[in-house]
């Protein structure tokens, strides 16, 4: 440990940044009111892995992730992030992480370029300018760099937030519906973008969607929540197999209408059953 990160919290392993799983959750609770969002859920993610945290609305997906950055407190269980507890040294990582999400606006009056110059310097972000060049270079930003980001597309906001998102060329990316709203193609231009980013500095990437074919096609795991619990996690292929079916749509839709019973995985017909 350096001399400038926090001590761990008492009864807390010293951390190992080297070796520790990216994320390390475990029997993680969150009780809202009487509401439990989360419900003892308890996963490993290994470092340079994309995985896809799937689930209908309210299963619990988005609060998982915003107990993984620190910014919910659990009501029990405890989180790691590359070896650090959450939220007690989020100092020594909150560095290394980002998040991206569709449904977070950034400042609207100021410029795309002022946007990322602000976030960049909350990164202390060496040669902030390159890098910002660097990003509208890599994300087709230059044509509206200097335009107010509340002037732009959807599809041009998701760009930048990307850019955001990249900033500190993160370890860790934290992504809640990367690609919602997006036209096809804008989508697999993200898709792209994250696999790159993904293969040229080993990151490892979390990610919340409602998209299957993204999943499918991106995830090297994923990880199906249902009613604040963990239903189901291993690979797409496994998942598919074990369910008996050609997609994860199909996997989706036998999870949210609670066609797995009792572990016999029979394929039922998906259209026009009042199973
Ligand atoms: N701040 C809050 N206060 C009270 N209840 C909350 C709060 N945030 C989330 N919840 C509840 O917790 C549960 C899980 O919500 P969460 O947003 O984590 O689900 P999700 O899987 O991300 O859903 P979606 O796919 O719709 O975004 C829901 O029942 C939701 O109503």
């Amino acid at each position: 440990m350096t001399r400038n990160q926090s001590a761990p919290p008492p009864g807390t392993a010293a951390p190992d940044p080297d070796h520790a799983a990216a994320i390390d959750v475990a029997h993680l609770v969150k009780i809202y009111k009487t509401a439990r969002a989360v419900d003892d859920v308890s996963f490993q993610i290994a470092r340079g892995s994309i995985t896809g945290l799937l689930g209908g609305n309210g299963a619990g997906k988005t609060t998982t992730i915003a107990m993984i950055m620190g910014l919910v407190l659990p009501t029990s269980g405890r989180v790691r992030v590359l070896g650090y507890a959450m939220p007690e040294q989020s100092e020594d990582v909150l560095g290394r992480m980002n998040f991206e999400s569709p449904y977070v606006d950034m400042p609207m009056r100021l410029t795309v370029r002022q946007n990322l110059t602000v976030f960049g310097k909350l990164y202390a972000v060496p040669e902030l300018r390159e890098r910002i060049a660097q990003l509208a270079e890599d994300l087709d930003l230059n044509e509206f760099l200097d335009r107010p980001n509340g002037k732009l597309s959807a599809g041009q906001k998701t760009r930048v937030a990307l850019a955001k998102a990249l900033i500190n060329r993160p370890d860790l990316l934290l992504l809640d519906e990367p690609t919602a709203s997006l036209d096809p193609d804008t989508a697999d231009w993200v898709r792209q973008r994250l696999e790159t980013y993904r293969q040229q500095h080993g990151a490892t990437i979390l990610l919340a969607s409602h998209n299957m074919l993204e999943v499918e096609r991106l995830c090297d795991r994923v990880i199906i929540m249902k009613r604040g619990r963990i239903e189901d996690d291993d690979s797409p292929d496994n998942i598919m197999q074990r369910y008996n079916r050609a997609t994860l749509e199909e996997v989706f839709l036998d999870v949210a209408r609670g066609r797995v019973q009792d572990g016999a995985l029979q394929a039922t017909p998906l259209h026009g059953d009042a199973s």
